[in-house]
């Protein structure tokens, strides 16, 4: 609350003594790119930060001893890197990108002028809000859902905001047509109030405490966060990112989307589909099991409308497939589709319940969630960042391409070294922990079980630290960018048959 005044208070201050404002000289005419600019950087910075507390977290598995109480300790920093990784990682990709494309696909300035602003500012202190609580012990215990009433009032009113905006732009569109990335954007900022509001229903214990109890509790609390949780899964980081995927890959590969009627369908069977899924997060649990069934079902039917969606995306490039060759940034769009088509296979795998029995409490499931996260959600916001930078300053290209295709490699190797220590150690620890012996006693104690993963959890680390540095080449791209360098370098090879003959 302090940071909140505090913020809040140096705000005015700046606006009071801001000069009159120039207007625009393009006015209305021209698109809103200022927070696009400051986005674009700052989800490379978020992602920088997300990936380091992601190693840091990693190594204190590995070594408990790398505890350091109160306020470094793996409770508190484990939360720290969820919400660094999706909500400031991914959230200012997704607000980037949708500011971007929103305007350039409807040919329409952002509505509302300076609620963009406000929009944009208000997610970064929401941000930071969060995270100094969870420094502080401050949490209300509930997955991906951990700031407390405050921070969570806040955010209400800044994605009501986002809202406004959003719509605001589309209703003033000079295009007859709503283009399909659009909808997913609506559906993810549609979708995510209805969650936030609800999975946050909570009576604060007083005005000035942080502590606060939900309105639910039992086995309807566990329902509510796992709706909640789940969807958190299927619209902050699928809807958003799938957005992203049908502007930014037809555009970087020149190509119109494969099939714009299957991207409907892909829409529409998505979003029905996602809302029932969530109770495959509670099998074997108090949960009813009719739900636990209808969990089941409704992921593995999710399974088609996923890969409907990985289709269109990868045949998008039909006729352009040699620019895999030759051009990184389309390489690093195709492999985070590859990753999102892998993840949304295993997940309605895991979501079987005789698989779950197996794989729920496992490491498995943390190698399925950073498939996702970092193939699917990391390369296709990475893409989009290289999409945009150039374009939004001005250059030519970026400052260097082949650091584009170190970054993807690097990246790459470390989430196929992170995915498959994970998924050894949990399809291990599973087995272990129901290993029977003749006489009907468990074999392995459980400290057995967790002496068993530190290999596995060192081979992580290594995999955390490829992506992490493929993160730092980023930057430096980036940044080289932005002060207008370009770098002199071999171009990326062209494959054979298309030299042009000599
Ligand atoms: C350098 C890269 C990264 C490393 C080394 C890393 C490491 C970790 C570790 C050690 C955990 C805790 C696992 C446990 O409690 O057993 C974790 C959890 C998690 N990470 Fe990452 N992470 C990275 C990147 C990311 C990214 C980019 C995202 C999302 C966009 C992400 C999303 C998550 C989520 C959602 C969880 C919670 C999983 C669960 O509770 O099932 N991580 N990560
Ligand atoms: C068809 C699509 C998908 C289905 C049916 C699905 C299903 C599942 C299942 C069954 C679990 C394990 C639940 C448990 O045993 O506790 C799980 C966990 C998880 N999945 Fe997926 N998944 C899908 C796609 C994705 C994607 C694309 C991402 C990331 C971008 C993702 C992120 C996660 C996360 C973060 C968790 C861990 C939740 C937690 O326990 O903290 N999933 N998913
Ligand atoms: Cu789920």
């Amino acid at each position: 609350m302090g940071i909140l005044t505090l913020v809040l208070g140096l705000a005015t201050l700046v606006a009071l003594r801001l000069p009159e404002r120039v207007p625009d000289p393009a006015g209305e005419a021209s698109y809103m790119d200022g927070p696009v600019r400051i986005g674009s950087l700052l989800t490379v910075f978020w992602g920088i930060v997300g990936f380091l507390v992601g190693v840091v977290v990693a190594t204190q598995l590995a070594f408990p001893d790398l505890n350091f109480g109160p306020f470094l300790t793996f409770s508190r920093l484990r939360p720290l890197h969820t919400s660094a990784v999706v909500f400031a990682f991914g959230g200012t990709a997704l607000l980037t990108t949708s500011f971007y494309v929103v305007q350039r696909t409807c040919r329409a300035r952002l509505f509302g002028g300076d609620l963009a602003w406000f929009v944009f500012w208000g997610y970064q202190l929401f941000i930071v809000m969060a995270a100094t609580g969870y420094l502080l012990g401050i949490t209300q215990s509930r997955e991906y859902a951990e700031p407390e009433w405050y921070v969570d009032i806040w955010l209400t009113i800044v994605w009501v905001a986002y809202l406004i905006l959003f719509l605001g732009t589309l209703l003033k569109r000079r295009e007859p047509h709503i283009y399909v990335a659009n909808w997913f954007y609506l559906a993810f900022i549609v979708t995510v109030a209805m969650l936030h509001v609800v999975n946050n229903l909570a009576v604060p214990v007083s005005f000035f405490g942080s502590r606060s109890y939900s309105l639910f509790s039992g086995v309807q609390d566990a329902l509510t966060q796992w709706w909640y949780g789940h969807n958190a899964v299927g619209f902050f980081l699928t809807a958003g990112f799938l957005g992203m995927m049908y502007y930014y890959m037809p555009k970087q590969a020149e190509r119109p989307v494969y099939s714009y009627r299957l991207s409907i369908i892909h829409f529409w069977s998505l979003i029905f589909l996602y809302i029932w899924a969530g109770p495959h997060h509670l099998h074997y649990t108090a949960l009813p099991d009719w739900a636990q069934t209808l969990g089941m079902v409704f992921s593995v039917m999710l399974w088609m409308p996923s890969w409907g969606g990985m289709i269109n995306g990868l045949m998008t490039l039909r006729g352009a497939w040699d620019k895999l060759r030759t051009d990184p940034i389309i390489r690093m769009m195709v492999i985070a589709v590859a990753f999102y088509g892998m993840s949304t296979f295993e997940g309605p795998v895991m979501s079987i319940k005789s698989v779950n029995g197996l794989s729920h409490y496992t490491d498995w499931t943390i190698g399925h969630v950073h498939s996702g996260a970092l193939g699917w959600v990391g390369m296709i916001s990475f893409g989009a960042v290289y999409f945009m930078v150039p374009r939004l300053w001005g250059r030519e290209r970026l400052y260097s391409l082949r650091m584009v295709n170190w970054h993807f490699w690097l990246a790459t190797l470390g989430i196929v070294v992170y995915a498959a220590a994970m998924w050894v150690a949990g399809i291990m620890q599973g087995l272990m922990w129901r290993e029977y012996d003749s006489q009907g006693f468990l074999v392995y104690s459980f400290a057995e079980t967790v002496a068993a993963m530190h290999p596995y959890y060192l081979m992580r680390v290594g995999g955390g630290l490829l992506y992490l540095a493929g993160g730092l080449v980023m930057a430096f791209n980036i940044w080289m960018t932005v002060v207008g360098k370009v770098r002199s370098e071999r171009p990326m090879p062209v494959s054979a048959s298309l030299q042009p003959a000599a």
